[in-house]
């Protein structure tokens, strides 16, 4: 989000992430995603406008079936909107072929799942690697290391994910996400599997990333605690925008929450 603070880290980042360090990381203007036929099934996004600058973080929340995993695929290129545009960059995806997108969506977003989703039968290195070897292009072995090393896993490149903790699998994860210095990370609930201490030590590790190296981090989650690491959040509810937060507390993330009706 477009925010001072913010702004001030964008323009003091010089590591390169993305095509541009400054402006915006991704765009949404006015799109609405209907499921079903005809334009008369579920109404899932419905005519969201929202910029979120490069080097921000960002967290999205709202109640279930709010529209947050339709707002992720609508901004990450893995689903279309119905209506309205969406941009990467300056990259307008709606104007993709699918294999443009696949492309866009190897090269300039990384993606954290919940789950992990790393190939058990790579190793670590060989799982960071993925990306740019899909890409047909060459691996940066000093920024390969350097992402080892920032994530913690430098003495970990040989193993294979079976033999390390649920933290360590995310920590590949985001090493992944890195390597290819995208526009911007998409997590979806990149720490729902983890337990508490594990979890803070990920949205700090996500947190790094922002103000070290100016990358964008945009995370759906359920968890207040989890959204007060970001910079801004965004409250969805019944598919639109229903307000933002700057410099959130888990407190005050929480009372919006419940005014929304999450936990009603
Ligand atoms: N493929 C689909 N086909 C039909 N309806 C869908 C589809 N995907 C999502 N929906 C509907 O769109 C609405 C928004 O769903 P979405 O998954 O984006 O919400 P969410 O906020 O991520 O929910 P949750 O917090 O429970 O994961 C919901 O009513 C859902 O049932």
């Amino acid at each position: 989000m477009i925010t001072e603070r913010s702004s001030r880290r964008s323009q003091e980042n010089s590591s390169g992430y993305g095509t541009d360090t400054r402006g915006h990381a991704l765009r949404l203007d006015d799109v609405t995603k209907v499921y079903g036929k005809n334009g008369r099934g579920v109404r899932a996004l419905d005519g969201v406008s929202v910029t979120i600058e490069r080097g921000s973080y960002t967290a999205v929340m709202g109640p279930s079936g709010s529209g947050k995993s339709t707002f992720l695929h609508c901004a990450a290129g893995l689903d279309k909107p119905t209506t309205g545009t969406s941009y990467i960059g300056d990259t307008k995806l709606n104007d993709l072929s699918e294999t443009k997108l696949t492309k866009l969506r190897r090269q300039r977003v990384g993606f954290v799942f919940q789950a992990f989703n790393l190939i058990p039968s790579l190793s670590v290195l060989q799982n960071v690697e993925l990306p740019v070897r899909l890409s047909g292009e060459s691996v940066d072995k000093a920024w390969l290391e350097e992402i080892l090393t920032r994530v913690g896993l430098g003495g970990r490149a040989k193993h294979r994910p079976a033999e390390l903790s649920g933290g360590q699998q995310q920590r590949v994860a985001i090493a992944r996400a890195l390597i290819t210095r995208p526009d911007v990370i998409f997590g979806d609930e990149p720490t729902g599997a983890l337990d508490t201490v594990t979890a803070k030590e990920i949205l700090s590790l996500l947190r790094a990333c922002v103000n070290e190296t100016g990358q964008t981090v945009v995370m759906v989650t359920h968890d207040p605690i989890a959204a007060a690491y970001a910079d801004t959040v965004l409250f969805l509810a019944d598919g639109k925008l229903a307000g933002r937060m700057d410099s959130p507390t888990a407190d005050r993330v929480a009372e919006r929450m419940t005014h929304l009706g999450a936990w009603a």
